[in-house]
C-alpha cells in the first residue's frame, strides 16, 4: 500500500492464471510435466538427462533437429516418462505442461547467421507461442536468454542491470536482438497476463555432445586439434570468454526454474581459470588435449565482442549457486567425446 507502478512493477502484475483442475485432484499423483523446446540440442540434451534421471518428472522434447539431434537423447526414447516431438517452435503447440524450458533457437554463430530470418522468427515468434502455451495452461516458463543481449559490452564484467552496446543492423542482431525481444515478451506476459516466467541469461558454455562441426571455438578447437588440422584462432586472439561447462549451467537452470525470481539471471563462470583469451584457449587445448597441435590467426567476424564474463552475484546469492568445473578439467571430458565420436584413438 502506498507505493506507486514506479516505486513498484510487481503491483502491475496480474495474477497468474491457474494451473489445470488435475493438479489439484486429490485422487491422482501425477508427476510434473515438463516441456523442453530445444531439447534435442547440446545444453537441452543434458538438461533432459538431470529432469529424466529424478524419475519424478515426465518430459516432453520438442525439437526441429535443425541444430540438435535425436543422437543426444537416445537413451530416453522408448522410456515411459518420455516423449519426443518433431516440432519448430515458429507453430503453435498444443500440450499439457507445468513448466516449460525454452531453449529452442541455433546458439552457435555459424548456425544462427546461416538464415537470420529463421533466428528471429525462433526468437520472436517462438517465444510468442510458448508464452501462449504457458497461459493457456497456467505453466512456468524459462527463457535461455544470452550474454549476447550486451553486445559488445562497454561494462566488464556484465551485471544484469547492465542494457548492453548491441548494433541493431548487424550479422548477429538476427540472435542478440532476437533474445532482447524474446526477453521483452517475457515481460510483458508477465505484466499483462501474470505468467510465471524465469529469464537465464546464458554465457559460453562448452561440454560433451556440442556439435563436432558446431563452429563455436571450444568445440573449434578440439576438434581441429584431434583432426591434426591447424586450430583457427580469430584476429586478434586477445579477445576474451569465460567458460561455463554444461553441468554447472544446467544446475544453474533447474535451481532458477525452482526459484521465486523472474531474473534476468546471469549462468556463466566468471572464474580466473575459465577466463581466457582465445590464444591462451589454443595454449590450452594444445597442453590438454594434443601437444603436437598449432593455430594460426584468420580472419575474424563482424561484431565480435572483445571481452564478456559474467557477474553471478545474484545467482550466487538468490539461487545459491556457482559453477564448479575449471576449464583445465571441463576441456579433456570434452575431447573425451569428441575422441569417441569422431573415431580417433587416444594417444
Ligand atoms: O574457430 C574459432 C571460432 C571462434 N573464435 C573466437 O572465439 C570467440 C568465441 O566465439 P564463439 O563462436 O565460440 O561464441 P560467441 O562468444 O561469439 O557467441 C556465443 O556466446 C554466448 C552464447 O549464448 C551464444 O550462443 C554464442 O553465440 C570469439 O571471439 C571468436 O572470434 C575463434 O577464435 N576461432
Amino acid at each position: 500500500m502506498g507505493h506507486t507502478a514506479n516505486e513498484d512493477d510487481s503491483l502491475a502484475v496480474k495474477a497468474p492464471p491457474l494451473p489445470s483442475p488435475l493438479r489439484h485432484s486429490k485422487f491422482t499423483t501425477q508427476k510434473m510435466r515438463i516441456l523442453v523446446t530445444g531439447g534435442a540440442g547440446f545444453i537441452g540434451s543434458h538438461l533432459v538427462d538431470r529432469l529424466m534421471e529424478t524419475g519424478a518428472n515426465e518430459v516432453i522434447v520438442a525439437d526441429n533437429f535443425f541444430s540438435g539431434t535425436k543422437d543426444n537423447l537416445r537413451r530416453w526414447i522408448g522410456h515411459p516418462n518420455f516423449e519426443l516431438i518433431r516440432h519448430d517452435v515458429t507453430e503453435p503447440l498444443l500440450v499439457e505442461v507445468d513448466q516449460i524450458y525454452h531453449l529452442a533457437c541455433p546458439a552457435s554463430p555459424i548456425f544462427y547467421k546461416y538464415n537470420p530470418v529463421k533466428t528471429i522468427k525462433t526468437n520472436v515468434m517462438g517465444t510468442l507461442n510458448m508464452l501462449g502455451l504457458a497461459k493457456r495452461v497456467g505453466a512456468r516458463i524459462l527463457l535461455t536468454s544470452t550474454s549476447e543481449v550486451y553486445g559488445d559490452p562497454l561494462e566488464h564484467p556484465q551485471k544484469e542491470e547492465y542494457w548492453g552496446n548491441v548494433n541493431p543492423i548487424g550479422v548477429r542482431s538476427c540472435y542478440d536482438e532476437g533474445k532482447r525481444v524474446a526477453e521483452t515478451l517475457m515481460f510483458d506476459y508477465h505484466r499483462q497476463h501474470g505468467i510465471e516466467i524465469r529469464i537465464a541469461r546464458i554465457f559460453n558454455t562448452y561440454g560433451p555432445r556440442m556439435n563436432i562441426d558446431d563452429g563455436r571455438v571450444v568445440s573449434n578447437f578440439i576438434a581441429q586439434a584431434l583432426r591434426g588440422e591447424q586450430m583457427t584462432v580469430q584476429a586478434p586472439g586477445t579477445q576474451t570468454r569465460s567458460f561455463c561447462y554444461v553441468s554447472d549451467m544446467v544446475e544453474g537452470l533447474i535451481r532458477l526454474m525452482g526459484s521465486d525470481v523472474t531474473g534476468p539471471i546471469n549462468l556463466g563462470n566468471p572464474a580466473s581459470t575459465c577466463e581466457f583469451t582465445m590464444l591462451e584457449l589454443a595454449e590450452a587445448v594444445k597442453e590438454l588435449i594434443e601437444p603436437s597441435a598449432s593455430w594460426k590467426l584468420v580472419e575474424n567476424t563482424p561484431d565480435d565482442p572483445r571481452k564478456r564474463k559474467p557477474d553471478i552475484t545474484k545467482a550466487e546469492s538468490i539461487l545459491k549457486w556457482e559453477p564448479k568445473v575449471s576449464l583445465r578439467d571441463g576441456l579433456p571430458l570434452m575431447a573425451a567425446d569428441f575422441f569417441e565420436r569422431l573415431g580417433v584413438s587416444k594417444k
